[in-house]
């Protein structure tokens, strides 16, 4: 019998968000583990790949991998996919600082969905983006906030209350966030693989 898809990440947050928004619909046919698989540099889409092919070598079958990159538009996309070394090491404060001899504090939040059907098989990518601005840290994280949320300042807030993520409600974040784009755009295509 062929294994059941599995959703690989080592972040439970993902897994929590990702379940918010798609409700219960995958929840007896997707399983969740945690592997530790490489994560090369590159572009964000071939880290994604990479991991996700190194995954299904890992699960010994069809897999999901989720990437996140942070990519600060004065800094030619850096941090990118390297997001979490330097916010693990350098904190809100830190992410802060490195855009302050620069006008424009633009970033762009990516969440890369890779599927791959299985060892040697050829990945597919659901790239959902968001796009903001990195602020000083607002929001306690109420919500189930995590990472770089309070830092995430959505353009479409500028124009209205001005929350972080940190600051939104789950409902609210996942409208317009990175995950809930790449998710909705993921979903069919799941259904697609159940039928
Ligand atoms: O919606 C988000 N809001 C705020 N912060 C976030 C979000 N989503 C990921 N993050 C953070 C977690 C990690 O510091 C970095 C991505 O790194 P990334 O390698 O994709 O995640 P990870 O290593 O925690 O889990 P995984 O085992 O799936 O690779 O950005
Ligand atoms: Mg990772």
């Amino acid at each position: 019998m062929t294994k059941p898809i599995c959703f690989v990440t080592g972040n439970p947050n993902k897994a929590r968000e990702f379940k918010h928004i798609v409700g219960d619909e995958f929840s007896s046919s997707i399983v969740h583990q945690k592997f530790d698989v490489p994560e090369i540099q590159g572009t964000p889409s071939e880290v994604a790949i990479a991991k996700a092919s190194a995954a299904a070598a890992a699960y010994g079958g069809p897999v999901f991998t989720e990437d996140v990159s942070l990519c600060f538009h004065s800094l030619k996309g850096l941090p990118g996919p390297y997001i979490k070394d330097f916010f693990t090491k350098l904190g809100h404060d830190g992410l802060n600082n490195m855009l302050a001899g620069f006008e424009d504090k633009g970033v762009t939040a990516m969440c890369v969905f890779a599927y791959c059907p299985g060892p040697s098989e050829p990945v597919t990518l659901f790239i959902g983006e968001c796009e903001g601005y990195v602020v000083p840290a607002r929001g306690n994280g109420n919500f189930g906030a995590f990472g770089w949320d309070p830092i995430f300042e959505p353009v479409s807030e500028r124009e209205g209350e001005g929350r972080t993520f940190a600051q939104m409600s789950a409902e609210d974040k996942h409208a317009i966030s990175h995950r809930g784009n790449a998710v909705r755009k993921v979903v069919p295509f799941i259904r697609s693989l159940l039928q």
